[in-house]
């Protein structure tokens, strides 16, 4: 089959492996052995901080950096030779990189003209794409006319009128507001259907990974350190640093006081929390209990004493549906928690948490990894 006869069938594939992946600039090691397998119809979110290697990784898929080490293969062909162009992927970054004196219609017929796509099968194509993000209306405005989320609506039709049979995308909403964002996250999930797209899309934003994606990888100083689906690396991050990425805000390092039953008691300045390990070996000396803020509650008169604590509110926000409130142990620890509603500064309220919400990990405090946004 020749090149364009792939990026036109729309022959999706079985999987895509990356085998030992490795990516050096100069001496630094942006990749680090990667092995990774992307399932044909898959949606698969590259998730981790700036510099840990997510673009790099997107950028070798793509054939846009060469590999330093390590094979990429399609259905077991190996492909990281192969120049962009021949693997049949389609691509939709950031900047949109939209053709400005093109119209919408034009800019996203542009590839298959290239192509020599015949001209009644382009006009099929694109309009079924405009379509498909809702732009029909809009096709003969130039992309200065347009609003961000439409010229990233039109990025994206650009790249799914080839067919290609995997999408990458680089952080494609990152530069729209918060409520576009959202709206073009559930367009985005809905094409990955309907189209029955192979979609790989990387994002250093957590929420977004965590609701487009069949699974997610999160890189770390490029390493993966956790893969899984959304609810395994929601609810059962595997170390401090997926914890904190993962919105388990506090991260509060406190020495083993006691080990019974599977549980694990951590105490340290009057705050004392029992939670489940996480993690086999737990030295005594330094260990993590990480609590997400929704995972404490205000504590009744009839609380389990178990996983009570006391604390000063200093801050408390309104959310909408609920107060997100920092305080104050006795001891000195700082809680991130929810209120059903603000409080006065100094206010103390008693807090508690489920066991089985209290995650233990090893580790020390420089070791907690990032903070939640
Ligand atoms: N062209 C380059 N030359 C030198 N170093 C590079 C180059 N591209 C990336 N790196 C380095 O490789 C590492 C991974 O970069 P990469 O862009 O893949 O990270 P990222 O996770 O995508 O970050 P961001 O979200 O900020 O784009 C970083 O340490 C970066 O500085």
């Amino acid at each position: 089959m020749t090149a364009v006869a792939a990026e036109d069938a729309r022959v999706g594939f079985g999987e895509l492996r990356m085998e030992g992946v490795t990516r050096r600039f100069g001496t630094s090691l942006a990749l680090d052995r990667i092995d990774l397998e992307i399932k044909g119809g898959e949606f698969l979110a590259l998730l981790g901080p700036s510099g840990c290697g997510k673009s790099t990784a997107l950028n070798c898929l793509a054939g846009l950096l060469p590999l330093s080490e390590g094979a990429i293969r399609l259905d077991g062909e190996r492909i990281d030779g192969l120049p962009p162009e021949r693997r049949g992927f389609g691509m939709v970054f950031q900047n949109y990189a939209l053709f400005p004196h093109l119209s919408v219609r034009k800019n996203v017929a542009f590839g298959l003209s290239v192509r020599r796509t015949g001209k009644a099968e382009i006009a099929k194509r694109v309009d079924e794409a405009l379509r498909l993000v809702e732009l029909t209306e809009h096709a003969h405005k130039l992309p200065g006319q347009l609003s961000g989320g439409q010229q990233q609506r039109v990025a994206i039709a650009r790249a799914v009128v080839l067919r290609p049979r995997l999408v990458l995308m680089d952080e494609p909403l990152s530069n729209l507001d918060a409520k576009l964002r959202v709206q073009m996250r559930t367009e985005i999930r809905r094409m990955h259907q309907d189209l029955g797209l192979t979609t790989v899309y990387v994002t250093h934003d957590q929420e977004e990974a965590l609701a487009l994606a069949d699974r997610v990888v999160v890189l770390r100083a490029g390493r993966i350190e956790q893969e899984g689906t959304p609810e395994e690396v929601y609810t059962y991050p595997a170390s401090t640093y997926i914890a904190g990425f993962m919105g388990y805000r506090n991260l509060l390092p406190m020495p083993v006081a006691a080990r019974e039953g599977g549980r694990i008691t951590l105490a340290d300045r009057g705050l004392r929390l029992t939670g489940v390990p996480q993690q086999e070996d737990i030295p005594d000396g330094a260990a993590v209990a990480a609590v997400r803020p929704e995972d404490f509650r205000v504590a009744g008169e009839t609380a389990d004493p178990v996983n009570a604590l006391r604390v000063r509110v200093d801050v408390s926000e309104f959310h909408g549906r609920e107060v997100a409130a920092e305080g104050v142990t006795d001891g000195g620890h700082v809680i991130h928690f929810r209120l059903p509603e603000r409080v006065a500064p100094g206010s103390r309220v008693e807090l508690t948490v489920p066991v089985e919400r209290v995650l233990v990990f090893s580790g020390t405090a420089e070791a907690t990894g990032p903070k939640e946004r």
